[in-house]
C-alpha cells in the first residue's frame, strides 16, 4: 500500500494577523488568514505543524501545544545551525524568522541572487547572493504602520469618513488619497531605489501589500514565500 503523504499545517503569525496553509505533498489543501482575534477555534488535523511567529502570542503558541503536542515546531527565531544560509547579523537570533523564511522560500525558486521584498506591516527588503549569504537588508513601516504615523502624529491628517481611499497614484485630492497615493509611492520608490543598485538580484514580492506593489514593479507577486520557507526546513529538519 502506498505511504499516506505527511500533511503539514503552516501557520505565518505576523505583526498584524495570522495566514495559514495546509499542505501535503506540495500541494495546498486549505489555506486561510484572520487577525488574532478571530482566529480558528478548531485548527485542522496536521501530521506537524510549524509557527513562524514575530508577534509573541503566548496564548495562540499555548493553545496549539494543547491541539498538537509535539507536532508543533514554534519558531521564533532562525534555526541556530541552518547549513543552507549563513547570517550577517552578528547575533543571528535578532534576524526576523519571517524574513529568514521568505529568502529560504525565494532559495526554493532557483539559484542566483535574490532581493526579497516582504510587505507587511513593516516592508522588509532583504539581499541574498547566490552562495546563500545574507548581505543584509531594510526595514520601514508598511502601509497601514505609514498611514497611522501621519494619522497618530498630526492635527489635521486623519481619514475623513466621505473620503475613499484611492488605489491610483495620481496626486490626492482629498487627505485621505494624499496620504495613501504618497505612501504608496513612497514604499514603490524605496524598492525601485534598492532594485537598481542591485540589478543581478531577483526580486520577489510577498506580504498583505504584495500584490498592488508587485503589479507596479511588473513582477509576478510570491505570495507563499514564507510557507515555501517552513516546507523547505519540514523537507530537511523536522
Ligand atoms: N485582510 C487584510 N487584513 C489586514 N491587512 C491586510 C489585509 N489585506 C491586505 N492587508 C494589508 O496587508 C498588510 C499586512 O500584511 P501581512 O503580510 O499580513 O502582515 P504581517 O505579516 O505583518 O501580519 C496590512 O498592513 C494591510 O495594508
Ligand atoms: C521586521 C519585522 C517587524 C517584520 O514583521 P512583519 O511585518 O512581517 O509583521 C520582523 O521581521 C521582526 O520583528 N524582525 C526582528 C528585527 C530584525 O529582523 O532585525
Ligand atoms: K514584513
Amino acid at each position: 500500500m502506498p505511504e499516506k503523504s505527511v500533511s503539514v499545517l503552516l501557520i505565518d503569525a505576523g505583526n498584524t494577523r495570522c495566514k495559514w496553509q495546509l499542505r501535503a505533498a506540495g500541494q495546498i489543501l486549505e489555506e486561510g488568514s484572520a487577525a488574532y482575534a478571530a482566529l480558528p477555534a478548531d485548527w485542522p488535523e496536521a501530521d506537524r505543524v510549524v509557527v513562524a511567529c514575530v508577534a509573541g502570542q503566548p496564548d495562540l503558541q499555548d493553545r496549539l501545544r494543547q491541539r498538537y503536542g509535539e507536532r508543533l515546531y514554534w519558531l521564533s527565531e532562525p534555526l541556530a545551525g541552518y547549513p543552507h544560509f549563513h547570517h550577517c547579523y552578528p547575533q543571528p537570533q535578532r534576524l526576523g524568522v519571517d524574513r529568514w523564511l521568505a529568502m529560504l522560500g525565494a532559495r526554493t525558486h532557483g539559484s542566483g541572487n535574490v532581493l526579497v521584498v516582504d510587505a507587511g506591516t513593516a516592508l522588509t527588503i532583504d539581499l541574498m547572493n547566490a552562495a546563500n549569504q545574507h548581505e543584509g537588508g531594510f526595514i520601514v513601516p508598511g502601509l497601514e504602520l505609514a498611514q497611522q504615523a501621519l494619522f497618530n502624529n498630526t492635527a489635521r491628517v486623519r481619514p475623513f469618513v466621505d473620503e475613499q481611499v484611492q488605489t491610483a497614484l495620481v496626486p490626492g485630492r482629498d487627505t485621505l488619497s494624499c496620504v495613501s497615493a504618497g505612501v504608496q509611492r513612497q514604499l514603490q520608490a524605496l524598492v525601485m531605489s534598492v532594485v537598481q543598485d542591485y540589478p543581478d538580484y531577483r526580486l520577489f514580492i510577498s506580504g498583505g501589500d504584495g500584490h498592488w506593489l508587485a503589479q507596479r514593479l511588473a513582477v509576478p507577486p510570491s505570495p507563499h514565500l514564507i510557507f515555501e520557507g517552513m516546507e523547505s526546513l519540514c523537507a530537511g529538519y523536522f
